[in-house]
């Protein structure tokens, strides 16, 4: 996506080294641009862990890369099976990152030590421009939904969307999966209104969503978290359009905390809920996501206290709760299948069952 006119992607090498990493600094947006550099694999850990980079397709193009860094320190097998499960445990919930470290392992196991640096970049690269390539899919197929709303109303009616968290081109590698669908949509010019959940505790709606549609220039205003269910009840949301961090192969939905409550709010006001996902999201290998989807428990810091931009202009973080006072940081939860009107995938939609899934990916 461009950025003042400059096309970025989320992750990329650095062009005169040749082996460095660039990302943008999550923690710093919105009122601030920064890319950062990241030179091993230490480095990108930290990343991922204090969600410098963040969202799932991205945390596994980043890691992928970072296990391209370690090789060039230590490329022998004990080195890069360590440096895999270092990478692999930075956070839990989304299966991208489980997904990418594999897939780097599978194809550098093969591979003569001496070989490997370059072989693993070659990777990571073919992992980054699928992504790109799948959430473009994504957006084609996401914008047939958008398109059929707007068929059936007057020309030019705006069409309400909400979303939660940021499913955005920033948090994988480009177009992102939530928020493709909708850049298309406005591209061509159909009347498209986001609501953007704040998405607390870290705010990732209200810093991250609001500031990539605001620089596409997509119409959308940014809501408290519990505002959702209101709007629904008062017709104000036509469709429910979130990402995931995992969806199980029965068709359950890990995403960001709070999700779970806006699929109910969907259901009891017939607003469709649609999740969109490319297939690295999909774990075939869990049936049951409520019981069976780890899900991360965050700092307790991130209840307690909010972080912002002071009226000099100075990020800051201030303490909510009083000194004392317990708090629970669950980031993930689990909305069942049931819930789901159906999945967008880079190979089109389905229904969120396994025979749907299986429709689409009769491989697995
Ligand atoms: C295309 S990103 C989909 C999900 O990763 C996104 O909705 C989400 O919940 C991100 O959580 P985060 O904790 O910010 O990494």
């Amino acid at each position: 996506m461009k950025i003042n006119g400059t096309p970025y992607r989320s992750v990329w090498v650095n062009e005169k080294d040749g082996w460095s990493i660039h990302i943008f600094d999550q923690t710093r947006l919105p009122f601030s641009l920064d890319i950062l550099r990241l030179t091993t694999q230490q480095e990108v850990a930290h990343a991922i862990r204090t969600m410098q980079v963040r969202g799932a397709p991205l945390i596994g193009a980043v890691a992928a890369y970072g296990l391209a860094l370690a090789l060039r320190q230590d490329a022998s097998d004990a080195a890069m099976e360590q440096n895999a499960t270092m990478l692999a445990a930075t956070r839990p919930t989304a299966v991208n990152l489980h997904w990418a470290i594999d897939r780097m392992l599978n194809s550098l196991r093969p591979v003569a030590p001496a070989d490997r640096v370059a072989a693993a970049y070659a990777e990571a690269g073919r992992i980054c421009n699928e992504d790109a390539a799948q959430n473009e899919a994504i957006g084609r197929h996401g914008l047939e939904l958008i398109r059929e709303i707007a068929k059936n109303r007057p020309a030019g009616t705006q069409i309400n969307l909400l979303t939660h968290c940021n499913a955005g081109w920033i948090a994988t590698v480009d177009w992102g999966t939530a928020l493709a669908p909708i850049y298309m949509a406005h591209d061509e010019g159909l009347n498209v209104h986001v609501w953007v959940d704040e998405t607390r505790p870290r705010n990732q709606g209200a810093a991250l969503t609001a500031w990539e549609l605001g620089s596409h220039g997509v119409p959308h205003t940014v809501i408290a978290d519990n505002a959702g269910g209101h709007l629904m009840q008062h017709g104000k949301v036509d469709l429910v359009i979130v990402g995931t961090d995992r969806v199980t192969r029965t068709g359950d939905v890990a995403n960001k905390i709070g999700t779970y409550l806006k699929a109910l709010a969907a259901q009891d006001n017939k607003v469709p809920f649609w999740v969109a996902l490319p297939s690295t999201t999909i774990d075939w290998s869990v049936a049951n996501g409520v019981t069976e989807i780890p899900i991360e428990e965050r700092a307790a810091s991130e209840i307690t206290h909010v972080a912002g931009r002071d009226e000099n202009g100075k990020q800051t973080r201030v303490q909510i709760t009083p000194d004392g006072s317990p708090a629970a940081n669950p980031a993930f939860d689990v909305t069942p299948a049931r819930l789901v009107t159906g999945l967008i995938t880079e190979r089109g939609v389905c229904p969120a069952t396994e025979e749907g899934l299986r429709s689409l990916f009769p491989e697995q």
